[in-house]
């Protein structure tokens, strides 16, 4: 049985509607050949950070795995939404969510790493349904409790999901077709790019690229799993870029709210970042002579509990800064910019300098309205 694995991410699901067009493509894609599929949905775009919001609100200090359990519920919810857009068509969907996908991880809540998969489940539910609808960024620990795989993990879910069921492509839909040379949506001209090799797309996703999840793209290259990026128009699904292990593309990313982590010296820097390293945490480092700074685009609070827990000592400040970063040939430069408007101007001009001529109006509506420079990562 040959299976289709699809995945459909916040930003396709903005208004209760946007199930009914996913439902719709999904019967298209249906008469156009026997396989069978198995779709992995993201919660509604800001349900997660609403869930999160609502839980710290009545207990600011829930437990992590309190916290899990509840933001799960967001991908629980879209997975339900999209079953019942599906049988309103007429096609038999099953959704099934962290306790029953199939996916075993540790214990280590919010950020939970995958430690075994079991495709029984999905594929029994195969056997009686045409469609299974996965509920994204989830699994359990050994001792059954929902576990969270991390913020934008619903990606890592598709490519796992695809692994298990041996399929060779895992398409991955949102609001733009594919990978660009920048944000579209902040920087006029940027431009889509066909072909991109994993270690491009996974070093881009690590300096703020948002559009693929760095650790499902490595689990794709680790897994042989070709990703397709594409976006459901009125006029059918555009393919974008398809992921591989060749293309190498020159970009620039923008990462808002980055943590940007001061040590006294470099051997508490090193040491800092070697913790992170062994935990999987994403860091770019900063040559900033003899200021021994260290950058985090996302798991701040993930950084520090380990801190603590490993007797590191703490930095001895930590700002919030933007960071720009260039990605010419195989090097990073990377720029801190406090002003969100004066580092979007930057990205900006660094991408009209690497491809001159190319800038004109940003592609829909600008989300987001906006840089010491030093090398690197
Ligand atoms: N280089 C890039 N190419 C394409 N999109 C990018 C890039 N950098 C950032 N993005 C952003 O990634 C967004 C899509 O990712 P995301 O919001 O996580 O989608 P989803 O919710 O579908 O998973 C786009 O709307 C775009 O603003
Ligand atoms: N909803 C979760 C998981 C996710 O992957 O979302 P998205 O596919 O929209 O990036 C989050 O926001 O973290």
């Amino acid at each position: 049985m040959n299976t289709l694995v699809l995945k459909f991410g916040g930003s396709s699901f903005r208004d209760p509607s946007d199930y009914r067009k996913v439902a719709a493509h999904l019967a298209e894609r249906q008469k156009m050949s026997d396989d069978k599929i198995v779709v992995v949905v993201s919660a509604m775009a800001g349900a997660t950070d609403k869930l999160k919001d609502s839980v710290l609100n009545i207990n600011k200090e829930a437990s992590p795995s309190n916290l899990d359990a509840a933001l799960a519920t967001g991908e629980m919810l879209s997975s339900c939404f999209l079953e019942a857009a599906l049988s309103r068509l007429g096609i038999s969907a099953m959704s099934l969510n962290g306790y029953s996908l199939g996916i075993r991880t540790d214990s280590g809540f919010g950020r939970a790493s995958v430690k075994r998969t079991d495709p029984r489940t999905i594929l029994s539910e195969l056997q009686s349904n045409d469609v299974v609808v996965a509920a994204g960024a989830q699994g359990v620990d050994e001792c059954g409790k929902i576990s969270f795989l991390g913020r934008n993990s619903s990606d890592l879910t598709a490519v796992i999901i695809a692994a298990m069921l041996n399929a060779d492509t895992c398409e991955i839909y949102s609001d733009v077709p594919g990978v660009y040379t920048a944000d579209p949506h902040l920087i006029p001209g940027a431009q889509l790019i066909p072909e991109l090799s994993y270690l491009t797309v996974t070093k881009m996703s690590r300096h703020g690229a948002k559009v693929l999840h760095h650790k499902a793209v490595d689990y794709a290259e680790r897994h042989r799993i070709r990703v397709v990026c594409k976006s459901l128009t009125s006029n059918g699904a555009i393919e974008g870029t398809i992921v591989t292990h060749r293309g190498c593309g020159r970009s620039v990313t923008v990462a808002r709210d980055a943590a940007v982590l001061a040590f006294s010296s470099s051997m508490e820097r090193d040491s800092f970042r070697r913790l992170l390293d062994r935990h999987d945490v994403s860091t770019i480092s900063l040559e900033d002579p003899g200021k021994s700074k260290i950058c985090l685009i996302d798991d701040l609070e993930f950084a520090m509990q380990l801190c603590a827990r490993g007797g590191e000592h703490l930095p001895q400040s930590i700002a919030s800064q933007t960071v720009v970063a260039e990605l010419n040939s195989s090097e990073f430069r990377v720029h801190l910019e406090s002003d969100y408007d004066r580092a979007i101007s930057l990205a900006r001009q660094i991408h009209d300098r690497m491809f001159p001529g190319a800038a004109t109006e940003p592609l829909g509506l600008s989300k987001k309205s906006s840089a010491q420079s030093t090398t690197h990562g």
